[in-house]
């Protein structure tokens, strides 16, 4: 209860909120103030008489248990609420104050029952999630508590006060350590924080134990090929490892594979700290391997990165951290490539090869769109990681061709 009202009124009137209401524009961004404020057509539209709107954040200390709830609330949101509902993401965050982030959403109802009210409420009761209701008058919004069930709260009217856009997204502001680890401690810590809950997080730390040694002296090149799904990565990989007579390694390693399909069913704090020590366990048997014969990796921490940070940043590219930011840098403890090449096709030739698989035919355009806005998120991402930075290798001839011109490449910088 202290923390809703916290949220209510004192700490949080510094807050700007953003509501991603297109994600193909800009989000909308306001703060709150006692004092009515006018507000202009585009705000009077969206918080207008289309709908009942509500607002819903998670506030807990624990980031485990936050984490989770916030998964759980979309998950119910998704299967709780009728069509005639909206739901979009949204934050509240300081602006220029990292970890500052606190992530929600917005509801708008368009139908004339009370069934998401109902809803919102029976998520309300949970101690950590806070709902707000909005409410229009003339040229005015505000924003109250929504009540929860058999507790009657005074209610505290804020108003809706538009906001400058924040310079750089807010989604940005948690990712150091959230969605993206820069040291192998801060991802082990996060799985450490998981073992009452996932079991399986203590086998894949004991992995980790058992791989301590990652040093590697100046052995044979070890070269990294990334790439979205279907550019042809373990084509390359294996061609490459017979023309070279290399050994082939990926990322995550085959010992994690048992306990893929369970992280990757949690939130993006717990998954992307299981795919980022899956690299560290690569990078131990790098080490190794590269002493004997020159090393192929399928997929490594520019994958790890730049998947996280597109999933974390919502909507449109211009959303991402800027070219040179440190969120882009590589981590200080993590074995460094030699090289590493970026497999890139076209959109349709991606999706032709997804096809020729046996994936991707049920996807509907909505889910397109929003794939097609991750996907160039998640390369131009690929593209802004430095030291080392990756090389763009064109995909789309024949797998002989990428080949040669990958040998090529190769040849030009180790004459193997
Ligand atoms: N250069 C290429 N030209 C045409 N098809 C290709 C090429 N490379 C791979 N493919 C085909 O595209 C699909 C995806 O390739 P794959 O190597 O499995 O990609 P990834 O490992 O990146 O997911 C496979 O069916 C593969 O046979
Ligand atoms: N080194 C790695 C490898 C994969 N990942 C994550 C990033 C994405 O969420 C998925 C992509 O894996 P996907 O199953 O599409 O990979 P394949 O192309 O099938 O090998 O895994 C990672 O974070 N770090």
């Amino acid at each position: 209860m202290l923390k809703r009202a916290m949220f209510r009124c004192g700490q949080l009137c510094s807050r700007v909120f953003a509501v991603e209401f297109d994600l193909r524009t800009e989000p909308l961004y306001f703060t709150l103030n006692s004092t009515p404020q006018v507000l202009h057509k585009a705000y009077q539209e969206l918080f207008g008489d289309d709908g009942k709107l509500f607002s819903l954040h998670v506030h807990c200390d624990n980031r485990i248990e936050k984490a989770q709830t916030h998964a759980e609330i979309k998950h119910q949101l998704s299967i709780a609420l009728s069509r005639d509902c909206d739901v979009f993401e949204a934050s509240s965050f300081i602006p220029d104050v990292k970890n500052s982030l606190v992530k929600g959403f917005f509801i708008r109802d368009k139908s004339t029952t009370d069934l998401s009210e109902d809803v919102l409420k029976t998520l309300q009761q949970s101690k950590s999630v806070c709902v707000f209701s909005y409410k229009r008058e003339g040229q005015y919004c505000w924003q109250e508590m929504l009540s929860p069930v058999n507790q009657v709260e005074e209610s505290v009217r804020q108003y809706i006060t538009p906001a400058a856009a924040a310079e750089h997204h807010p989604s940005t502001l948690n990712i150091r350590n959230s969605d993206v680890f820069y040291n192998m401690d801060e991802a082990y810590k996060v799985l450490k924080e998981c073992t009452d809950i996932i079991p399986e997080s203590k086998e894949v730390l004991k992995l980790v134990d058992e791989q301590l040694e990652t040093s590697r002296g100046d052995g044979f090149p070890v070269i990294v090929i990334e790439g979205l799904d279907a550019t042809g990565k373990t084509t390359l990989t294996e061609a490459l490892r017979e023309s070279l007579n290399a050994t082939l390694l990926k990322s995550p390693p085959q010992c994690l594979a048992p306990f893929r399909q369970r992280f990757d069913s949690e939130p993006p704090l717990i998954r992307r700290a299981f795919y980022a020590l899956g690299n560290y366990i690569t990078a131990a048997h790098i080490g190794k391997e590269s002493l004997r014969a020159p090393v192929i990796v399928d997929r490594f921490w520019h994958s790890t990165a730049a998947y996280a940070i597109a999933t974390a940043v919502g909507g449109r590219v211009e959303n991402l951290p800027e070219p040179g930011s440190e969120l882009y840098k590589w981590p200080e403890d993590l074995l460094k490539p030699n090289l590493v090449l970026l497999l890139t096709v076209s959109p349709e030739e991606r999706l032709r090869r997804l096809r020729d698989r046996g994936q991707d035919k049920t996807i509907e355009e909505a889910e397109l769109e929003v794939n097609q806005l991750f996907r160039l998120k998640v390369e131009e991402a690929y593209k802004r990681i430095q030291n080392p930075a990756c090389i763009i290798v064109d995909a789309s001839p024949s797998p002989q061709e990428v080949l040669q011109q990958v040998q090529h490449l190769i040849r030009n910088k180790y004459h193997l």
